[in-house]
């Protein structure tokens, strides 16, 4: 410890997706480094945190991880409120899971906040490839469907998995950077109102 603290940007970041995709682990992969093998739904939506230091900002990142589950879907606008970030996990080897991303993206659109930053994540990358049931990459005549629905609505997009904790850090560091970035623009960047501020008035797409 040298004593000095960074400037802090605090992100709320709410976790959606189909049950079972793995947004828990996802969630607990990034904040506690490690991997829930059995499944165990969640119920109405847990939290968790963890900052993360850049150059010259440090992000803490208040994660929302919501229940995927039908029956918990009319929660998931209260927790939007306020909401900074949102990533919408799909999980690789179901292509219903995928299929579900556009009304994730409805949902967000209709209940977040106006600027919400949006991400698409494809996880359980770890998988064989004979499970993969949404293709990366373009074989035999069939696109690569994430990418492709990422770049038709302007997401961030990053194939993950939660078991081996492969591509996580690069999409908490990606959007850290994004954020710190931001906040440089700001004329008074060293205040973390207006860091949070930015958060909420840059975004005028549910882009990243
Ligand atoms: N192989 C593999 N399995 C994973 C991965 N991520 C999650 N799982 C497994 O998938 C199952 C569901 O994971 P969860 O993280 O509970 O899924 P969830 O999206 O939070 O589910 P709900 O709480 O019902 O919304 C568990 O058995 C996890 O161990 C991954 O990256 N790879």
């Amino acid at each position: 410890m040298n004593g000095i603290s960074l400037p802090v940007i605090k992100v709320k970041m709410v976790v959606v997706g189909d049950a079972g995709v793995g947004k828990t682990s996802l969630a607990v992969r990034f904040t506690d480094n490690s991997f829930i093998q059995h499944y165990k739904q969640t119920v109405g939506a847990s939290f968790c945190s963890r900052t993360l230091d850049f150059k010259d900002k440090t992000v803490v990142f208040n994660i929302w991880d919501t229940a995927g589950q039908e029956r918990f879907r009319s929660l998931v606008p209260m927790y939007l409120r306020d909401a900074g970030i949102a990533l919408v996990v799909y999980d690789i080897s179901s292509h219903k899971s995928f299929e579900n991303v556009e009304s994730w993206l409805l949902q967000l659109q209709q209940y977040g906040p106006r600027d919400l930053k949006c991400a698409l994540i494809g996880n359980k990358v770890d998988l064989e490839d004979d499970l993969r049931e949404v293709p990366t990459q373009e074989e035999d005549g069939v696109s690569r469907e994430g990418e492709l629905l990422a770049e038709g609505h302007g997401l961030y997009f990053e194939e993950t998995s939660a078991k081996t904790g492969e591509g996580i850090d690069k999409v908490f560091n990606d959007i850290g950077s994004v954020l710190v970035e931001g906040c440089k623009k700001e004329k008074q960047p060293s205040t973390v109102s207006i860091c949070d501020s930015y958060v909420h008035q840059k975004r005028k797409t549910c882009c990243f």
